[in-house]
């Protein structure tokens, strides 16, 4: 996110806190234990312990092939675990499905999909109550927010397939948004989006933890990671995981990055350019 003045995200309490919470017997939005997701012979993503608090914003950060897609897709029912246990607002990750919001990279979304943007916005709410419910005024209203929010008014009749890569993202989120899932799912939201759209991502995201919604996000961008209030650091395994200022330091980053990485003192983290091979900007990982 680097140049764009968004203020930080913040939980209401201004805290994050990884265990489950004592006092309620309310679940963690996601808890997961020796989680581990295989393609055929392939470990995509091993070990995994960890507990989400609801309400929680996540960044996952982590070089290409580290797991991170793999595991919002294990969360939303995508793809199965292989290993280990992973529970979804306390249930099965197929039970939670109607509850959880999963906006796929663009790159991989299925763009050949013959639809309008305003289809598109609307399938969220089915996503919600299922498949072509009737909709009611609550989900109408939700629709209509979603469209403001994510300022695509003037898009509504275009085909998806019509669109730049950015405005799709814009549809593909604000349909998130009219799902009002409990869970929402973002990978690499920022990517691709001009300035104001990154911010108003961030605003959204922001007004989603506000609401009580868990938002778990991918990213490439320390910027980006840093404005979560847990950070999980990828390399197949988690290498560090809780608040972004105890993840996202040098150790960490060379551990996951295979070395060569170091901190300026104003936090901007630096790939050391001359062993590195992937010469995008300075802090995009
Ligand atoms: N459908 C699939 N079938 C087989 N292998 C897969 C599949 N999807 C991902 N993989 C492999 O699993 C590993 C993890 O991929 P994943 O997409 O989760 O990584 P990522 O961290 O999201 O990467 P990127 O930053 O490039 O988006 C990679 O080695 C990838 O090649």
């Amino acid at each position: 996110m680097g140049t764009v003045p968004t203020p930080p995200l913040r939980s209401p309490s201004g805290s994050v806190d990884v265990r489950p919470d004592s006092r309620t017997t309310a679940p963690p939005a996601l808890l997961m234990s020796g989680l581990g997701v295989d393609y055929g012979t392939h470990r995509a993503v091993r070990d995994v312990d960890l507990t989400v608090p609801t309400g929680a914003v996540v960044a996952i950060i982590g070089p290409n092939g580290s797991g991170k897609s793999t595991l919002l897709s294990t969360i939303s029912g995508l793809a199965r675990p292989t290993r280990g246990r992973l529970e979804v607002l306390g249930l099965q990750p197929r039970n939670a499905r109607r509850r959880v919001a999963h906006v796929l990279q663009t790159t991989v979304a299925n763009e050949a999909v013959p639809l309008t943007v305003r289809e598109t916005v609307k399938m969220g709410c089915y996503g919600r109550l299922g498949p072509f419910r009737p909709l009611r005024a609550a989900d109408r209203a939700a629709i209509d927010e979603a469209v403001e929010r994510m300022r695509i008014g003037d898009l509504l009749d275009r085909q998806l397939l019509e669109l730049s890569g950015g405005q799709r993202q814009r549809a593909y989120v604000a349909q998130a948004l009219a799902q009002r899932a409990d869970v929402i799912l973002l990978d690499e939201p920022i990517t691709g989006l001009d300035l104001v759209t990154q911010e108003t991502i961030t605003e959204v995201i922001d007004a989603e933890r506000s609401r009580g919604a868990t938002v778990v996000l991918t990213t490439h961008d320390v910027g980006t990671a840093q404005l979560a209030d847990l950070v999980v650091l990828m390399a197949t395994r988690v290498v560090a995981s809780g608040p972004p200022a105890e993840v996202l330091t040098p150790p960490h980053l060379a551990t996951a990055y295979g070395g060569h990485v170091h901190m300026l003192d104003d936090g901007t983290v630096v790939l050391d350019e001359a062993h590195h091979h992937d010469h995008r900007h300075h802090d995009q990982l």
